[in-house]
């Protein structure tokens, strides 16, 4: 895949997919001065997504079982350093955010109603902090506003953004324009064209000083609450502050059409596909198996490890997918281990975790009743631990021959399809 270009470039390259998790790209991130000072979110989601053309709000819309509105929230919950996420709704659509709230354990939210135009909802949402009175939104000294169509959101721009927000009163993302921008007459002509070089695509997330954007916000007209798309712009115009503008990764584009709700689908997967943990036990044979596994599935970063007790939790915390090996013995009572592992820490809270289950018969033995016993616990602990987002699959291989499958996760493990003995 091609790398980013440097921010220099006014042509955006392939989008790609999603950087690599937080936490692998730990080591690499510059150094950066803490957050020490409060900061607040304000997601606006009180659209009702009228280019997507679905009879849901594209931000209720889900991927994977999970709303969207859920993925960015997390996007900005999983951060220490920021506080309350005030969540903009409409008031038909208060108990259905409640209800995400609830069922995807948002702690750091608060929903509130929103209006007839974006930016009637954020001036809505930032109001929400004026109360003095209210605990769960405490004024921070920076707020970011991001879309809640906008899920792919990383931990390095956001701090990048809150610094250059603390420094400087407003920040934006931007990216390099894919069109060049044409004016055209009123006759439907084109008047002129401008330089695409100059020009840049203010996206999301943008972070002000919080009174510098309320008070922009209680100073600005009826047309711009009305027809209004750009929230730096009100900074500028009603405050006089010029804002940091920081290039963002491609990822950062907002769910619009339905084709970006497929789109949005796609990276998730092919982010979670990228990576995989191989639980191979003690026997020889076993990790004989996971080298070979290893070697098939080479387009996937991989790890091995013996089992999946405590002292490897940090191989178990950096992947959703996991492939846990037996060949003597059927070794189910480890796959119970890592079910309750996951059961016992919010793994599975974002995505899925897969674990696949590979038994390797090597006795010539025919399936005995034990066996048939132990395949009927599994299915019936594969329907269960769905419910917990924990995705089980069983494949029992005879010598070299695959003599039952039960269930083929297409989606995080792709390359099994190439394992081969
Ligand atoms: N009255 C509104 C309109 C929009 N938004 C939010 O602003 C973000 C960006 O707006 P947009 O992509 O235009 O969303 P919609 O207005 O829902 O889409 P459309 O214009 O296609 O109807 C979305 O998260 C949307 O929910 C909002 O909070 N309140
Ligand atoms: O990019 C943005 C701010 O710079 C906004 O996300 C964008 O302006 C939203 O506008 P609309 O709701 O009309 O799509």
């Amino acid at each position: 895949m091609q790398q980013e270009r440097c921010s220099s470039s006014d042509r955006p390259l392939d989008p790609g997919c999603l950087q690599a998790r937080d936490a692998e790209r730990s080591a690499d991130r510059p150094a950066c001065a803490p957050v020490d000072f409060p900061v607040a979110v304000v997601l606006p989601a009180g659209g009702s997504g009228e280019r997507v053309g679905l009879p849901t709000p594209k931000q209720f819309c889900t991927i994977f079982n999970r709303p969207l509105i859920s993925y960015t929230i997390q996007a900005f919950e999983r951060l220490p350093w920021i506080g309350t996420v005030v969540v903009v709704v409409s008031k038909e659509n208060h108990d259905l955010m409640l209800n995400i709230v609830q069922k995807f354990n948002h702690t750091k939210v608060n929903v509130i109603h929103g209006g007839t135009t974006r930016h009637r909802s954020i001036f809505n949402g930032l109001q929400a902090f004026c109360s003095t009175s209210n605990s769960l939104t405490p004024k921070p000294k920076v707020v970011i506003i991001h879309d809640a169509v906008r899920p792919f959101v990383e931990e390095d721009l956001l701090l990048k953004i809150t610094l250059a927000a603390k420094e400087q009163g407003a920040s934006g993302a931007i990216r390099p324009l894919v069109s060049t921008i044409i004016a055209t007459s009123s006759e439907g002509y084109l008047d002129h064209s401008l330089e695409r070089a100059k020009y840049r695509a203010s996206e999301m997330p943008q972070g002000f000083l919080y009174d510098i954007i309320f008070q922009a916000y209680q100073r600005c007209s009826e047309f711009d609450f009305e027809f209004g798309s750009e929230c730096l712009h009100l900074a500028l115009q009603y405050c006089g502050v010029n804002a940091k503008l920081i290039e963002g990764p491609p990822t950062l584009w907002k769910v619009t059409y339905k084709r970006d709700l497929a789109a949005a689908e796609a990276i998730i997967k092919e982010t979670l596909s990228r990576s995989a943990c191989i639980i191979a036990g003690a026997e020889a044979e076993a990790a004989e198996l996971a080298k070979t596994l290893q070697k098939n599935l080479n387009m996937m970063e991989t790890d091995v490890i013996p089992c999946a007790k405590e002292s490897n939790a940090e191989y178990l915390s950096k992947t959703q997918n996991f492939i846990h090996l037996s060949t003597t013995g059927s070794n189910f009572l480890g796959v119970l281990e890592m079910v309750k592992h996951f059961e016992d820490t919010d793994h599975t809270r974002l995505y899925p975790v897969v674990i696949v289950w590979v038994q390797l018969n090597m006795t010539k033995q025919s399936v005995d009743s034990q066996k048939t016993d132990e395949l009927a616990a599994f299915r019936s602990l594969a329907s269960e631990v769905i419910q917990g987002n924990v995705l089980l699959y069983g494949i029992q291989i005879e010598h070299t021959k695959v003599i039952f499958s039960m269930r083929y996760h297409y989606m995080c493990l792709r390359d099994l399809k190439n394992f081969k003995l």
